[in-house]
């Protein structure tokens, strides 16, 4: 093949004429301001205000190409929703911090936690899912997901003070809803019962009530899968059924032990 024919080739297969990878650097671009602006001291909102806005516009520029889904309107409602969303950060903060004995200040939380770095962008990225921005939520947590291990999805339900510890290989269904004070270890995966493209729309992850802690690397799968509230689940359990509230879940496994004495 001579170049030109190899240069028409790609041409004809490279097929979405809307797919600007820019979009996914600009995302990124907003959202570390944004994190910045709200916890940093040194970054500060007032003075960032106008280059988030900024940035935001050439998100909703390079994403909202629908003409009949135009996004850059959403800017006044998402600007308005941010103070709440820094109330519930804030109040994760202080349940890592309360809550795991390894923490030592507040600071290191905001600062060094993996699993408050991928709450705080699900929140702001929860927000935009709400409003129907297209695509931008997605980069977003997925953004959070390389750099933390933690896959949120923007549409899953979050209450108030949701304690990730350590993190890395946790993920959150879509339609997933998680109620207040609930504390999640690495590992945990709330997830579908089986994936099939006509379950769109529905409800397939489970339901996880106040004051449940659910410990590594445990499974719950299934829409219609509640963890009763106050229920503790532990590591390693596999789940694809509802428990009833004040539940102790373990699973068992059997492990022998051997020494070299009694080894035969
Ligand atoms: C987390 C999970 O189960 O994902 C499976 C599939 N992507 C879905 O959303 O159903």
């Amino acid at each position: 093949m001579d170049t030109r024919t190899i240069i028409d080739k790609i041409k004809q297969n490279k097929k979405q004429p809307n797919l600007r990878f820019r979009l996914k650097r600009e995302t990124e671009a907003f959202t570390d301001l944004l994190f910045l602006s709200l916890f940093d001291i040194e970054t500060p909102i007032d003075k960032n205000l106008p280059l988030l806005q900024e940035k935001f516009d050439l998100l909703a520029d390079l994403a909202c190409w629908d003409p009949e889904k135009a996004c850059s309107s959403i800017w006044e409602d998402y600007l308005q929703a941010l103070p709440e969303i820094l109330e519930k950060l804030n109040l994760d903060a202080q349940a890592i911090a309360d809550c795991d004995p390894a923490s030592l200040s507040i600071e290191e939380v905001y600062l060094a936690y993996p699993g408050f770095y991928a709450i705080a962008i699900y929140r702001l990225a929860h927000e935009l899912y709400k409003k129907k921005f297209p695509l931008v939520p997605r980069l977003m947590t997925e953004y959070a997901h390389r750099q933390t291990g933690v896959d949120i999805n923007p549409g899953a339900h979050i209450g108030k003070s949701f304690f990730i510890d350590h993190a890395t290989g946790v993920v959150i269904g879509e339609t997933a809803v998680i109620h207040d004070h609930v504390k999640i270890y690495q590992g945990v995966t709330l997830g579908a019962l089986y994936v099939a493209k006509n379950l769109s729309d529905t409800k397939r992850h489970p339901t996880i009530e106040n004051n449940v802690t659910i410990y590594a690397n445990a499974t719950i799968l299934g829409g219609e899968t509640v963890i009763g509230a106050n229920s503790i689940i532990g590591g390693n359990a596999w789940l694809t059924s509802s428990v009833p509230p004040n539940s102790k879940v373990y699973h068992n496994p059997e492990i022998e032990i051997r020494t070299h004495q009694n080894d035969k």
